[in-house]
């Protein structure tokens, strides 16, 4: 049965690219340790795998990268969100699958190593019952109950997480673009999620933040809001530190404080901001 390798380096990705046959399937899975559904897809894929045969050469080839030590692999494959799988043969890109959905994985891995004749061997049963566990989101229900366990996790994957159209290097809308710009001046640290990748994530933290737009910029899990309020904040108070929990802070005081919306409403219009 065929194992998942984890590649640590670009002189051990060249090496095992170069060993592999023009036939042999390449399937790369892009991960980022605080990202959450990474471990779900790496529990999918290495079960996967082992339906694989291990054969000589190789007719597929599983490899695990994680994107942001390996940046150059991640800017190559064009890798924006992870969990991000890639498909090649032979050096040529196959098929992309961007997000966590266990379906979609198997189909694509199905289809490109069939067709080269790297059927998977007969389905063990522990793997069967893991790949059916991974598979139940199918239910709306408890789809639904997965994908906003997925988002609770997601919004605290970092200290400071900024939802947004894009990556902070080419954001995709100019709400996206003047956040970033706002918390690169404020040198604030943070982790980023490109909701355009995800239309799941897009959709479902919607309704799980209450919020129907994008950026949206979350401190310790809880959300903070998006450009209008963040922008309001960093002008206010001139901020100039990393401390995620200034923007709590400024959460509470806008609660608390009535006409903190009513004065910035009116200073908002006044300014305008590009559209998306
Ligand atoms: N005033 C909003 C502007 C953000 C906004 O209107 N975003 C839109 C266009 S980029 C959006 O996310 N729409 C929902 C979607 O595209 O899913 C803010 O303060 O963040």
């Amino acid at each position: 049965m065929s194992t998942m390798k984890e590649i640590t380096s670009l002189a051990a990705w060249e090496q095992h690219v170069s060993s592999l046959a023009p036939s042999t399937l390449l399937i790369i899975s892009f991960h980022a340790p605080w990202a959450a559904p990474c471990a779900q897809m790496s529990t999918v894929l290495k079960t996967l795998a082992t339906e694989y045969p291990a054969t000589e050469p190789p007719t597929t080839s599983w490899v695990s990268v994680n994107a942001e030590d390996l940046s150059e692999l991640s800017e190559q494959y064009d890798v924006t969100a992870v969990p991000f799988l890639v498909l090649s043969r032979g050096g040529k890109v196959l098929e992309t699958v961007s997000g966590s959905s266990a379906v979609k994985v198997r189909n694509a891995i199905e289809k490109h190593a069939t067709s080269s004749g790297a059927a998977p061997a007969a389905v063990n049963g522990g793997a069967d019952t893991e790949m059916k566990e991974a598979e139940e989101e199918q239910d709306p229900e408890k789809a639904k109950e997965e994908l906003f366990k997925r988002l609770g996790e997601l919004v605290k994957a970092a200290p400071v997480m900024l939802f947004m159209k894009g990556t902070p290097s080419s954001p995709q809308c100019g709400f996206s673009r003047q956040m970033v710009a706002i918390l690169r001046e404020n040198a604030v640290k943070y982790g980023f999620f490109n909701i355009l990748a995800d239309d799941e994530v897009r959709q479902g933290l919607k309704e799980y933040a209450d919020w129907p737009t994008y950026p949206q910029l979350w401190v310790d899990g809880e959300l903070v809001g998006g450009l209008d309020i963040v922008s309001h904040s960093f002008v206010k108070y001139s901020f100039h530190s990393t401390n995620a929990w200034f923007l709590l802070q400024v959460k509470e005081e806008m609660e608390n404080n009535e006409d903190f919306f009513k004065a910035y409403s009116v200073k908002s219009s006044g300014e305008g901001v590009a559209a998306s």
